[in-house]
């Protein structure tokens, strides 16, 4: 679990607070205060922040959301990250009910620590070694 406060004042308004990243780990559940400026990266490269919904989670999904935190007003900022892991030698895979002909796999099947080690050995980290994996390459 990870506790981020963030110190928003009026020198930092636009500035970002952290930057792009994926979450290391199988799937995040973010508890997000009052304030905004969660920022997540869509499909054609724009950014779509995202509006705190009070009493709700955001989920991330490994390395599939890539998101940013942009300071836009000043005040204090907290948000509270759970993040699950895979043991090191998990397989990571679709349960097989959730693959057919309309929803074929779109990655291999890989352990979770081969994946880590190979973000660091191509030096694609943040989602991106995830291309690598690729069912149809
Ligand atoms: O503060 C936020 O809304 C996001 C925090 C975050 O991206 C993280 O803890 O990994
Ligand atoms: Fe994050």
């Amino acid at each position: 679990m990870r506790l981020n406060v963030y110190h928003f004042n009026e020198e930092s308004i636009g500035l970002e607070a952290a930057e792009l990243h994926t979450d290391s780990g199988l799937l995040t559940v973010l508890l997000e205060g009052e304030i905004g400026g969660l920022e997540i990266l869509d499909q054609t490269g724009k950014f779509v922040a995202v509006h705190p919904q009070p009493g709700t989670f955001l989920v991330f999904m490994g390395d599939v959301g890539k998101h940013r935190v942009v300071c836009t007003q000043a005040a204090p900022r907290v948000s509270i990250a759970f993040g699950v892991l895979s043991q090191r030698d998990g397989m990571v895979e679709p349960q097989a009910p959730l693959v057919d002909e309309q929803h074929p796999r779109l990655y291999r099947s890989f352990l979770y620590d081969d994946y880590r080690k190979l973000g660091d050995t191509t030096n694609l980290q943040d989602g991106n070694a995830l291309s690598l994996l690729r069912a149809d390459e």
